[in-house]
């Protein structure tokens, strides 16, 4: 009877790679001050013995890091290994445990260079395990569940958090500390509640098996960095960045991707030389970035992102330069993904 129910449940692989969801902190009061990334996977996965209801369910360590530390070689690894993973006949879903600081990051990569319909499922957590009210079991109960399931096929790299089924390329961490972090500025894609889910949209921007980009293809990223915008900025730690061999820059712009006439110059300097500039915003609720409003970008060749904020932005612009150095190429993918 046991062999029948396993058979019939979905085999799902949990790739840890650190974060608050594998945080300790000295006691339960500790909800912020913990260390994270001290758990392994086996561990994560025992604490919610449920998980057996959903699926079969096996994890790996992949890393154990917290994910402001996250490097492009550990994004190519991890993403070549869900590849690997979705390839298997007998893997039908994956979900990733990962810190909450540059989740949306990871999130984002994966839906660009991943070339399957199989679930995948970036999860996180606010609040260590040890902490009271901890967030982490119940968000990974979640991903699994919707890792599980037939009807999350095709419908690109997901992000479960506080009960919320997210768009991997929409949401973004926009508040710290609370459980409810992650929001996109075109609202969620689904509910996913005691184990089953809940969906109401789907992402219009190309992903995943729709994706020109393939992380098998892919073997190095090319730096791309982010420059803030703000009263009194200087041209300073633009032209540093692009010293230090940046192809791109993000101008994480205030407004509507505006910039500062003390700046202007040396990005259409930097431009001239062959370093790609990308107009983004850094407003909280999301940014909407319209070429040539604000700036000439025809005739400065600037690139805009768009919705996409100054991180998702960087994701981008380093899957698409290992493809094209063309601006107007750059521009194209960055309206189309
Ligand atoms: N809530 C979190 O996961 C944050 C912990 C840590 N800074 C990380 O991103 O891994």
């Amino acid at each position: 009877k046991e062999a029948e129910t396993q058979q019939k449940l979905a085999n799902v692989v949990i790739l840890a790679t650190g974060g608050t969801i594998a945080g300790a902190g000295a006691s339960a009061a500790n909800s912020a001050t913990y260390q994270a990334a001290k758990l392994g996977v086996d561990k994560l996965i025992a604490g919610v013995p449920e998980l057996a209801d959903l699926a079969n369910v096996r994890g790996e360590q992949v890393m154990q890091i917290a994910s402001e530390s996250i490097s492009n070689d550990d994004l190519l690894k991890l993403g070549k290994r869900v590849a690997e993973l979705a390839e298997s006949k007998d893997v039908d879903g994956i979900v990733i445990t990962h810190g909450t600081d540059t989740l949306e990051e990871t999130a984002y990569f994966l839906n660009l260079v991943e070339k399957t319909d199989k679930p995948i499922v970036v999860v996180g957590s606010m609040r260590p395990g040890t902490a009271m009210s901890a967030d982490g079991m119940l968000n990974l109960y979640n991903a699994v569940a919707v890792a599980s399931d037939k009807q999350s096929r095709g419908k690109g790299v997901l992000v479960t958090m506080n009960d919320e089924i997210q768009s991997g390329r929409d949401v973004s961490k926009a508040v710290n500390i609370k459980t409810e972090a992650f929001k996109s500025a075109w609202g969620p894609m689904g509910m996913v509640v005691e184990g089953k889910s809940y969906w109401f949209r789907l992402p219009a921007k190309r992903h995943t098996v729709n994706s020109e980009f393939d992380i098998k293809q892919i073997s190095s990223l090319p730096q791309v960095d982010i420059a803030y915008g703000y009263g009194n900025v200087t041209d300073t730690a633009y032209k540093a960045l692009a010293q230090n061999g940046a192809k791109a820059l993000i101008h994480a712009g205030t407004g509507n991707g505006s910039v500062s006439s003390r700046v202007v110059p040396a990005l259409q300097e930097l431009r001239k030389n062959g370093v790609q500039i990308i107009r983004s915003s850094h407003v909280n609720q999301g940014g909407f970035v319209l070429r040539n409003a604000e700036q000439p970008d025809d005739k400065n060749d600037w690139v805009v992102a768009h919705d996409l904020n100054p991180q998702k932005a960087r994701i981008l612009a380093m899957v698409a330069m290992t493809r094209t150095q063309d601006s107007k190429e750059l521009q194209r993918i960055f309206w189309e993904y």
